[in-house]
């Protein structure tokens, strides 16, 4: 974050795109081909959780990067959205998760906490409980530590790697409730639900254009030879992970990385739906990156 902060633009040669790649198993697939490919030496890469990441790009330390959802919705004057990619599920994501020690009818005025790295699966936990469940309980940000979670509230919303470790892991050792909430957002409107787009920002893109396209073909390109290859993604992933091969290829499976009419259809319907409760317009307008140079709107 410092490193980013600090990092000044030289005015003597072309910068390499600043770039934000999220740090969770979930973007491991759009990093495998970036570093097959070569792709990577031609970018500025900035690793980190997605809220700072969000935080990042729109603040302008980063000109291209993945965005939560809800983000998005915020500052969609300032950004462009690249299609054809996101982090989303169409059902069961597995790693956007709410985690309970009590029935959900029971959460009613209890302690629920939202773990800090997420900005958008909080508030689809929130919308959910309010709307499925006719339930309110007490909201408080902390981190995305479940144990902690679980001595202060009784309930906890995590992402990425610690939902999954929750929902695979903890919360059937230990007896605990688990709501999926890609597949409570299925089951709710009958669409995929979309966490994260990849966005660029808009003042960037009137100044590079050209690379800006390019930078999306690298990431499409790098998802497809993942997605092309996902047993040797899993397989070399596990290395470092508490997953089995078998579970991490299921895990990066079920998640879609894609963004077409489904998934653009499942992001209005969100925006619509939490609208009220993030401060957006409803009808937000989404810009789509257009093939044409000259055209960006959707
Ligand atoms: C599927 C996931 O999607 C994510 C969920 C996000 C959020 O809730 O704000 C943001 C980025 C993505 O990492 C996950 O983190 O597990």
């Amino acid at each position: 974050m410092a490193a980013a902060r600090g990092r000044r633009r030289s005015v003597l040669s072309v910068d390499k795109p600043r770039v934000g790649h999220i740090q969770f198993l979930n973007c491991v697939p759009i990093y495998w081909g970036l570093v097959r490919s070569g792709a990577l030496l031609d970018l500025d890469l900035i690793k980190d959780t997605p809220e700072r990441l969000s935080e990042q790009l729109v603040d302008g330390r980063l000109d291209i990067g993945p965005i939560s959802l809800v983000e998005y919705l915020r500052h969609a004057d300032d950004l462009v959205v690249l299609p054809d990619v996101a982090v989303g599920s169409d059902g069961p994501v597995m790693s956007c998760n709410l985690v309970s020690q009590l029935p959900l009818p029971d959460l009613d005025g209890e302690r629920v906490a939202l773990g800090s790295t997420s900005r958008t699966t909080v508030q689809l936990a929130r919308l959910v409980l309010r709307e499925c469940y006719n339930v309110e309980p007490a909201y408080y940000t902390c981190p995305p530590d479940l144990a902690q979670m679980m001595q202060e509230a009784a309930a906890g919303v995590l992402i990425g790697d610690a939902a999954l470790r929750a929902s695979l892991h903890e919360a059937p050792r230990l007896g605990l409730r688990v709501l999926d909430l890609g597949e409570a957002w299925k089951d709710w409107t009958g669409l995929p639900m979309v966490f994260a787009v990849w966005a660029v920002r808009r003042d960037f893109l009137a100044r590079q254009p050209a690379l800006t396209r390019e930078v999306h073909r690298a990431f499409l390109r790098s998802r497809d030879l993942a997605m092309a290859e996902v047993d040797k993604v899993a397989a070399q992933a596990t290395r470092w992970e508490a997953f089995d091969a078998a579970t991490l290829e299921r895990y990066f499976t079920t998640l879609d990385f894609s963004l077409g009419p489904r998934q653009l259809a499942g992001v209005r319907e969100f925006a619509s739906r939490v609208a009220a409760q993030i401060g957006v317009d409803p009808r937000v307008r989404i810009d789509l990156l257009a093939d044409d140079p000259d055209a960006t709107a959707a």
